[in-house]
């Protein structure tokens, strides 16, 4: 019998994410500075007479478990692409946040194409399986490679970037999730309604910044905290306005900085370091601003396989 193949995807934050003009396909050109963290979903593929994907953990009832489950979507990409059956059963061990803007479906996306690739014996290419995952979304991509990396396009075409230590992070983990696509729309609607006289179509190509990209590359959390940036945080927090007490509570309790993660509405806190990422963390459990509060730390590393 096939033993069965287990693999280790992490979550993201963003910590730029420079949003430029809605292109006409409908995607934003982005500046897009990913930082996996050592939050994690494990997919574990083991044959089977069809495609059947199954969940666990607390948020596991808001996965969906059909084809639109992105794990599943990707073992059928990898499927069609190498003409063999998607016979195959998908395990998630969920831990990152459902919908939370640090790309949990990504993570079992990226991790389901590595296990089947390693399953059935495909042996696609690294660029092959990029090629895929940037099929499947424009997050996927990172979820495989991890680290730290610079995304530009809509965020999938990837410059790895070099970290010079180790961040220390708390995310505070909000009751329900955001849409992405409503995130972005909201930001052109904000953008559209500001008066600054341009349209969501016709923004400068954003731009990495330098102080950011020279933070992560000293691993200097100071100066990281003062150049963390995120284009979609008003959008978030115009959706979702109690966000704003969520931040106020981890910057009092001590953070070098706060700021939503991704398209929300977890909220992201970097810390000097590990014991005061706890404090943060309790103050944030006692504040009733969030459901629950994670401490962890990135960058960490891509999809892996495991044993
Ligand atoms: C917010 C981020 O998580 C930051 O990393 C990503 O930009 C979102 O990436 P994702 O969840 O993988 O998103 P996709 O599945 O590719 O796209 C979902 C939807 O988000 C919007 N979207 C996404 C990426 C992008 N560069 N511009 C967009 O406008 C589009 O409405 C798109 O239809
Ligand atoms: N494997 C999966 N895990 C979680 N959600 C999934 C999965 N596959 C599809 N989905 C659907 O995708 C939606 C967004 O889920 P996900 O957890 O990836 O959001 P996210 O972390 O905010 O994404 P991102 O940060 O990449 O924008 C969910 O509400 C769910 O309907």
């Amino acid at each position: 019998m096939t033993a069965p193949v287990v693999v280790r995807a992490p979550a993201k934050v963003n910590v730029q994410l420079a949003v430029g003009g809605l292109r006409p396909d409908g995607f934003h050109d982005l500046a897009n500075v990913f930082l996996a963290v050592g939050l994690y979903d494990e997919v574990t593929a083991t044959p089977a007479d069809r495609l059947r994907i199954t969940a666990a953990g607390p948020d596991a009832d808001q996965v969906p478990l059909d084809e639109s489950n992105l794990a599943a979507r990707a073992a059928l990409a990898l499927a069609r692409r190498y003409g063999i059956p998607a016979d195959v059963r998908l395990h998630i061990a969920k831990d990152i946040p459902v919908a939370g803007g640090m790309a949990g479906g990504s993570a079992d996306a990226a991790a389901a194409l590595l296990a089947c690739d390693t399953l059935w014996g495909t042996g696609a290419s690294r660029a092959e399986l990029l090629d895929i995952c940037a099929e499947l979304g424009s997050d996927v991509p990172f979820s495989l490679v991890g680290g730290a990396a610079l995304g530009r396009g809509r965020g999938e075409l990837l410059e790895p970037l070099e970290t010079g230590g180790t961040f220390h992070w708390v995310f505070a983990v909000a009751d329900g999730g955001l849409s992405t696509p409503a995130v972005y729309r909201e930001c052109d609607r904000l953008r559209e309604d500001s008066g600054h006289g341009y349209t969501a179509a016709d923004l400068p190509d954003p731009q990495p910044s330098p102080r950011l990209l020279e933070a992560l590359r000293t691993g200097d959390a100071p100066a990281l905290a003062g150049a963390l940036s995120n284009d979609l945080q008003p959008a978030a927090l115009s959706l979702r306005p109690a966000l704003a007490d969520t931040l106020r509570t981890g910057t009092e309790a001590g953070a070098l900085a706060a700021l939503v993660s991704g398209s929300g509405p977890t909220c992201a806190f970097l810390a000097e370091g590990a014991n005061a990422a706890k404090a943060v963390a309790e103050a944030l459990m006692a504040s009733g601003t969030c459901r629950t509060a994670r401490v962890t730390s990135g960058p960490a590393p891509g999809a892996t396989v495991l044993g």
